[in-house]
């Protein structure tokens, strides 16, 4: 017999932790048997008993040794379910975003600021996918006022899908751009994808989608809807926006005014670098003010705020100062990081940029464009790192490619480096994930 969600759900009450590894198995946890490129962990449903949890939960009837094995068609789905069904019982205020650059970044901002009020839960890292998002979801318990979920994704329908999970009261896309290019086909697919928060927030009025006023394209997506429920925020002095700022300063972290309705103006300075965190930072203010948080609350959230995983995270070693941006990479948040070291005021400034990856067809114009950009930015000297970057070069031979290099790999970057060190530079180092752009560090 399989076990529907409504058991899986009375089970869940008493046994409230969920693990998906046999390695980390939490005691009296309900452990779910995904499949992953390896494994099928249907395997290890016996072991994960034996290790302590309570239940596990299996699609493979051959594995179901007992009471304590409960089988239902398919283990992502039961979870992604009985994640649903757990949303279903929660009367709180749940925040969903998603938008190509910055998720991560506005997410740990809005609960540094929100959680100056209330008992927040917020995902963990950037466990933002099918699995990801249930599992967050779940954690949320009965103490929990707020939750602020990151939702991502890398083709048509996974944003519905997640909304049809974290049924989001609240929606926010940080902004779209080309990102996944492959998977969503093209910019047009990337908006239509990340639309479907617009979608499902437009389904009743009493959903709220807090937009950037200065984003014509978030702007379009938002009115072809007829979104009722809009608050605004931006750099503009739009009236309409319930927060509107701009920056003060951007040497080295970020210092900015903000204003609310009421124009009384405050000043803040955040441990963030790079001026496309501004957007960022607003939406994070505005949505403690839509909340009543005060000014104090929501600049404690916004200055206590220290940037991870090499998102735009500054670095002093003993002869550089490091911009570390080399969590991610795609032709948007490049754009911006090179308009950023454009204006970024230092003696000696020098780019280094690795592959884009995940640009299907687009690669090649993306990578001659990040190419063209970098070379017309005021700065002393570029690298360029990675095949893609490497089989352009020839695209761009009539610019003036003096103080630039190619490598066609990060190891021949490497040994570039050391024989020609830097020293005394300030260095933006960015790259997508797989070009592990971590490894260049050590040489600064
Ligand atoms: C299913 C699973 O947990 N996968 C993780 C696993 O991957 P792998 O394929 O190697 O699985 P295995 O075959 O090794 O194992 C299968 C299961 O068996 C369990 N198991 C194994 C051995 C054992 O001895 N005992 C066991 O119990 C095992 O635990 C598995 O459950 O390992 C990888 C390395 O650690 C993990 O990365 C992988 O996690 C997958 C990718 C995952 O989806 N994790 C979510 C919790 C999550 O949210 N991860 C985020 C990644 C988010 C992300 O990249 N987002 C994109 C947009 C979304 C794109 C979407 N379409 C997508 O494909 O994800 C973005 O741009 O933001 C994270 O980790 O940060
Ligand atoms: N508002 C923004 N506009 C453009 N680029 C941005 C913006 N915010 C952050 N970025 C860039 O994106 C990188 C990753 O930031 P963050 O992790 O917050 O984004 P993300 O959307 O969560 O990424 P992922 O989807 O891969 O998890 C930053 O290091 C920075 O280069
Ligand atoms: C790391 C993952 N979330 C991501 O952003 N991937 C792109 C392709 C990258 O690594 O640049």
């Amino acid at each position: 017999m399989k076990t529907t969600t409504e058991q899986l759900y009375q089970l869940f009450l008493h046994h409230t932790v969920i693990s998906t590894d046999t390695r980390k198995i939490a005691p009296d946890s309900l452990f779910f048997a995904l499949k992953g490129d390896r494994f099928d962990a249907n395997t290890f449903a016996q072991k994960a008993v034996e290790a302590g949890a309570a239940y596990a939960v299996i699609d493979n009837p051959e594995y179901a040794l007992g009471e304590k094995f409960l089988l239902v068609d398919d283990v992502l789905t039961a979870l992604q379910d009985l994640a649903r069904h757990h949303r279903q019982q929660l009367n709180i205020p749940v925040i969903g975003l998603t938008g190509t650059n910055g998720k991560t970044t506005t997410k740990e901002l809005i609960n540094a600021v929100l959680s100056h009020r209330f008992k927040t839960l917020a995902t963990q890292g950037n466990l933002n996918n099918h699995i990801g998002v249930p599992l967050t979801i779940l954690t949320i318990d009965s103490s929990h006022q707020m939750a602020v979920i990151e939702m991502g994704a890398n083709h048509q329908k996974e944003i519905a899908l997640l909304c049809s999970i974290a049924q989001p009261t609240h929606g926010l896309i940080t902004n779209v751009g080309k990102a996944h290019l492959e998977g969503f086909g093209g910019i047009e697919g990337v908006k239509k994808g990340k639309g479907e928060l617009y979608d499902y927030l437009r389904q009743s009025e009493s959903k709220v989608a807090f937009v950037n006023s200065d984003d014509a394209t978030l702007l379009e997506m938002q009115k072809a809807r007829d979104l009722k429920n809009v608050v605004y925020y931006g750099k503009n002095a739009n009236p309409d926006n319930l927060v509107s700022g701009r920056l003060l300063d951007n040497s080295t972290f970020l210092t900015l005014k903000w204003n609310d309705r009421k124009s009384s103006s405050y000043n803040v300075k955040s441990q963030l670098t790079g001026s496309y965190n501004l957007d960022n930072i607003l939406a994070a203010i505005c949505i403690g003010c839509f909340f009543g948080l005060n000014c104090d609350e929501i600049n404690q959230g916004i200055e206590g705020y220290q940037p991870k995983n090499n998102r735009s995270q500054i670095m002093q070693t003993a002869t550089n100062t490091l911009i570390c941006d080399f969590y991610n990479a795609n032709p948007s948040s490049m754009f911006v990081a090179i308009e950023n070291m454009d204006k970024v005021q230092a003696t000696h400034k020098v780019m280094i940029l690795g592959d884009m990856f995940e640009m299907g067809a687009e690669s090649a114009v993306e990578h001659t464009s990040v190419i063209q950009k970098a070379m017309s930015a005021q700065v002393d000297e570029r690298i360029f790192i990675g095949k893609d970057f490497s089989s352009q070069q020839s695209e761009v031979q009539n610019t003036n490619l003096i103080n630039t290099t190619f490598y066609l790999t990060a190891e021949d970057a490497i040994i570039g480096l050391k024989t020609n060190p830097i020293t005394n530079a300030t260095i933006l180092i960015k790259g997508s994930r797989g070009m592990a752009l971590e490894r260049l560090v050590e040489l600064f």
